[in-house]
């Protein structure tokens, strides 16, 4: 059979395979997603910005498709690389094959193609540069050329890129079997979420514990924040190497200083991290799978955590403010971050899951219960 897609590697390494989406040439950096389920969930999280995505599982695509498991409102994945893709797509709920959505939503992918072997190369090597080129007339050279010029996600600020424009209120709560998705039933706290490139499922959650939720754009000052009078403040996931971006760091570092209650999830953590005066570093290949433990290291639990990370907060450069709460059985790295002196923690991974197993689900109630904390101190003061 004729080829009609090719992924290219920086290092000059060939993967000749079919295509499954959108014609066309995308680069970016290749790393694996250990996930065994989860493929749009992945597809459309947004800091997949800038990133090739190659699942180890071989078969994606057998449930199709659906209106449902969206993390943003696009397919946010620079491309995807898998094994095979199955002729035939079947769930309840499926509404369009993998091959039509992907197409569709103009992503470049690749199928057919060794992944194993490329997962061996990408984790002995570390991440990649890459490039996938989906069409009639495929130029290797060029293709290699096109994956050595992309400059690499390290510098790179993409949180103020995926960002909303302009502010929103969220009202969206979590899935159920019977009903989809729940509207807003309470409203007992007010969080105003940074918006670096939010998971909707992080919402769902915190309307689903009470929180009323305003999403602001990335560069939002805090001062416009603080102004909002929230009770609690989230930093969220997001593409991109957390070090440049400065506007997020210096709005966290004003709103720790005003003793709101902080809570981050994976960049966010990063931020916050950061704004403390500890310093972050780009991984070998990181982290992206739904499948990690971490432990907690104060209840010594070991919990199976959903994980997308390349960047992580540097072993040593932590200040005395900041204590360590868990860490990745894997590799021993930073997972979970607490501020000694104000109400303010973070953690690495995904509690949020979408896709992946709920271990750490209970961090987002330690966020209301930090903010009670503060609601009931402030009603004493007065
Ligand atoms: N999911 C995230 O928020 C990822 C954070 C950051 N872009 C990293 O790769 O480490």
């Amino acid at each position: 059979m004729k080829h009609s897609a090719l992924l290219a590697l920086a290092d000059g390494t060939l993967f000749w395979g079919q295509s499954i989406g959108a014609t066309g040439q995308t680069v970016g950096e290749v790393v694996f997603n250990t996930a065994m389920t989860g493929y749009q969930e992945i597809l459309t999280d947004p800091s997949y910005s800038k990133q090739l995505v190659t699942l180890t599982y071989p078969h994606i695509g057998n449930t199709g498709t659906n209106g449902e498991d969206i993390e943003s409102d696009s397919v946010s994945a620079a491309g995807l690389i898998i094994r095979d893709l199955p002729r035939m797509a079947n769930n309840w709920r499926n509404s369009q094959n993998l091959d039509e959505y992907l197409a569709e939503n103009n992503l470049v992918a690749i199928a057919d193609i060794d992944t194993r072997q490329l997962t061996r190369m990408l984790r002995e090597k570390g991440a990649q540069n890459g490039c996938i080129v989906a069409g009639d007339d495929i130029d290797p050279e060029q293709a290699i050329a096109a994956a050595q010029g992309f400059p690499g996600l390290k510098g790179m600020d993409l949180a103020k890129e995926v960002t909303t424009d302009e502010a929103y209120e969220w009202s969206q709560s979590v899935w159920s079997l019977t009903q989809g998705y729940q509207q807003q039933a309470k409203s007992d706290y007010k969080v105003v979420a940074y918006d670096f490139g939010v998971k909707h499922n992080i919402l769902r959650i915190l309307v689903d514990l009470g929180c009323d939720v305003t999403v602001v754009p990335a560069q939002t000052p805090a001062a416009e924040v603080l102004a909002m009078h929230p009770d609690g403040v989230f930093l969220s996931n997001g593409p991109g190497d957390p070090e440049p971006c400065d506007y997020a760091i210096d709005a966290t570092q004003a709103i720790i200083e005003a003793g709101k209650p902080i809570f981050g999830i994976c960049l966010g953590h990063q931020i916050l991290a950061l704004a403390s005066g500890a310093q972050t570093e780009k991984m070998k290949f990181g982290h992206h799978g739904a499948n990690h433990p971490v432990q907690d290291l104060a209840s010594k639990k070991v919990m199976i955590t959903s994980q997308n990370h390349g960047f992580a907060v540097a072993e040593n450069s932590l200040p005395d403010t900041l204590t360590v709460t868990h860490r990745s059985l894997f590799d021993n790295t930073i997972q979970g971050i607490r501020r000694t002196d104000v109400p303010a923690f973070s953690f690495q991974g995904h509690p949020e899951a979408s896709p992946g197993p709920r271990d750490v689900a209970p961090l987002f109630e330690q966020f209301i219960q930090m903010m009670q904390a503060q609601k009931a101190s402030v009603a004493e003061e007065n």
